[in-house]
């Protein structure tokens, strides 16, 4: 591992709040094979730490494993924003593929409403519409609100409830009831240290897999095998450093099947490199990314915020010892 001096600790605002935040903090650090991003978010804990870390040691140590193709198309990201402001993202993303945030605390179903159709508006009707409400729902209001929302056409509802066996029975309750909305797992596979009960249970149709939290680029590949779902490549809200490594698993899988959430770099203010990892008409080329320094220095985080990384970087070293 790099010397502790050449831990590099970021801080990034964000364009707009997403997922309850408004900055994005971690830490970067180049190893042999390569610069490494470790940037847990702040609400996780413990040993949840563990493969975010085992994530970047195999960018610093190892590197990522052969590409199949060049090219990796992307979906843009919609916050939970009004429909004007939805609608310019989608419109000059470039993207034919838009993910909405949907069930937001404090907003209504007519909110999801107004940016689901200011989406289909921007991206007309060939456009691909999928929604995320990152497990915000109960059983009934997920029913609901996936009967108004796949009046668009969806592509699938990201982690619609919170659990793998409330999935499991939404998917049962959509098929009886007639709406065609596939179920993708988000949290049940990153969160519930099981991602394997998703496919025993038969709680989704498609796997949602994010490199960091899941342990590694080798370990998605193992679990996108083991799973036998489709996969959508998804960030954690990384720099470019960070999305490299979710590019380079959208890049390795046999099959990609679906817009991978990798276009993220849209939703923050800076970034570590240069030449960021953004879409360009839809697609990201797989290419190794390096850190600029005087990006670095820009980012930086405070002295008492790199204290902390650093400590939080300890403790989670010891749970992988
Ligand atoms: O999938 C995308 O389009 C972008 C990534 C994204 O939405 C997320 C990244 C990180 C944390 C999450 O709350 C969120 C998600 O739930 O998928
Ligand atoms: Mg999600």
């Amino acid at each position: 591992m790099a010397d502790p001096a050449e831990r590099f600790a970021y801080d990034i605002g964000l364009t707009t709040r997403f997922r309850g935040i408004t900055r994005r903090q971690g830490m970067v650090w180049r190893g042999p094979a390569g610069w490494a991003e470790w940037s847990p978010f702040l609400d996780y804990h413990g040993a949840e730490l563990a493969p975010w870390l085992a994530a970047a040691e195999e960018a610093a140590e190892f590197g990522f494993p052969a590409a199949v193709r060049d090219r990796v198309p992307v979906n843009c990201t919609i916050p939970a924003v009004g429909p004007e402001q939805a609608y310019a993202i989608a419109a000059r993303s470039g993207c034919g593929t838009a993910k909405v945030k949907v069930a937001e605390p404090g907003q209504s179903l007519a909110d999801d409403q107004a940016r689901v159709d200011a989406v289909r508006d921007a991206l007309g009707p060939a456009g691909r519409i999928r929604v995320d409400a990152n497990g915000g729902w109960d059983h009934e209001v997920a029913v609901e609100a996936l009967r108004v929302l796949s009046r668009v056409e969806l592509e699938y509802a990201e982690q619609p409830v919170a659990s793998v066996e409330e999935l499991a029975r939404l998917r049962r309750t959509l098929v009886r009831k007639g709406i065609s909305v596939p179920i993708a797992a988000d949290e049940s596979i990153r969160r519930s240290g099981d991602p394997e009960r998703v496919a025993a249970l038969g709680a989704a149709d498609v796997a949602v897999l994010k490199v960091q939290p899941l342990g590694g680029v080798r370990r998605c590949l193992e679990l996108a095998e083991s799973l036998g779902l489709p996969v959508v490549v998804s960030s954690a809200l990384e720099t470019s450093v960070g999305l490299a490594a979710g590019v380079a698993l959208a890049a390795a899988l046999p099959e990609l099947p679906f817009a991978c959430g990798l276009n993220t770099r849209a939703l923050l203010v800076d970034d570590l490199v240069s030449d960021s990892l953004i879409a360009v008409d839809g697609e990201i080329a797989v290419r190794p990314v390096s850190v600029d320094v005087e990006a670095l220095q820009r980012c930086a985080a405070a002295d008492e915020d790199r204290a902390a990384w650093l400590t939080r970087l300890d403790e989670t070293r010891e749970v992988l010892a």
